[in-house]
């Protein structure tokens, strides 16, 4: 049977502020998704001991808070490597939900091979969660036809977007807006950015702080040390060379949930 989380109501009207708008009025006048950024961190800024490996940071109380606002966004977006580690069912398991959130697996380079067995699966056969779209550089005519099958069998597919080449790691890499745009295509008007250490960095770039609506990130009492996976973006400098913060949050509110603490706000000036 699988977990039933509860988040009580007057916990839920602290994050009001913070969330997507309810009123369809305000999703259709939208040009992209509104977009959330969450997560849970150490107190060394890291996701996880290391790479591959999932580590529980979340108390009770924070991890139901992250299935409620599994409940108040149409899609979920992790990165591929946050697939591989953890085989995630990326749904809500807040008792009585009235919908499930589309899992957004960015994997612009396929390296992950959906298989039937997977979690993610699994729940949208029981009817408790849906099945990802997996955003990718790979022309269609690459695909692979066992996967492309697997997913449209539960719902799912592939979705090919503009990439551009990393000259340092020839890999394929997403313009943000690239990404929100597939998803406002698809009609889901906000988007919960959930990790993994790459996926948050690579948002973080102040190209991209207008595209952030809220942060809400639950901070653990625990340090995982060194070697985790480090939320920590590209550095910034100043035209003579001297660093300069990322970025600040304003509009901040810090909510106590059980051992954890939730840190909430906006980079939106
Ligand atoms: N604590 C949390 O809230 C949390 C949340 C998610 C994942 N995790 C943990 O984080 C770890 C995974 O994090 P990670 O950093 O290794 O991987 P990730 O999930 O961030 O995925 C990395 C992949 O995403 C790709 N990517 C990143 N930005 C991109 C862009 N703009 N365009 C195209 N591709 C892009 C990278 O190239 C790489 O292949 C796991 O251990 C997982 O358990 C923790
Ligand atoms: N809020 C939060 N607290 C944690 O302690 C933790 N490890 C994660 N990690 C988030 C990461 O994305 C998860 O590994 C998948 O979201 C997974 O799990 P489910 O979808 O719930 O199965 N997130």
């Amino acid at each position: 049977m699988s977990e039933q989380l509860t988040f009580p109501a007057e916990s839920a009207a602290l994050l009001e502020p913070r969330l997507p708008p309810k009123s369809d009025a305000t999703e259709a006048s939208r040009s992209r998704p509104f977009v959330t950024l969450t997560f849970a961190t150490s107190l060394d800024s890291s996701l996880s001991l290391s790479p591959g490996v999932r580590t529980r940071l979340s108390g009770p109380g924070s991890k139901a808070m992250t299935h409620y606002l599994r409940t108040r966004h149409s899609a979920i977006l992790v990165g591929v490597s946050t697939v591989l580690a953890d085989d995630p069912a990326l749904n809500c398991r807040i008792a009585g939900t009235p919908s499930q959130p589309r899992p957004i697996v960015i994997d612009a380079n396929l390296r992950w091979t959906p298989r039937h067995s997977d979690k993610v699966f699994e729940v949208c056969r029981n009817g408790i969660g849906l099945a990802p779209f997996i955003l990718t550089g790979v022309d269609e005519s690459s695909l692979p036809r066992g996967s492309v099958e697997l997913l449209h069998e539960h719902g799912g597919k592939y979705i090919h977007i503009p990439a551009s080449r990393s000259q340092s790691t020839d890999r394929l890499r997403f313009d943000w807006n690239d990404i929100l745009a597939a998803l406002q295509a698809e009609g889901l008007s906000s988007v919960m950015v959930e990790g993994g250490g790459q996926i948050i960095n690579s948002l973080l770039d102040p190209a991209y702080h207008d595209l952030i609506d809220s942060v809400i990130v639950t901070i653990a009492p625990t340090w995982l040390g060194q070697g985790g996976v480090v939320v920590s973006p590209d550095r910034v400098t100043d035209t003579a060379g001297v660093p300069l913060p990322v970025a600040r949050l304003s509009h901040v509110s810090w909510h106590p949930f059980g051992e954890d603490v939730v840190l909430c706000g906006t980079l939106r000036q």
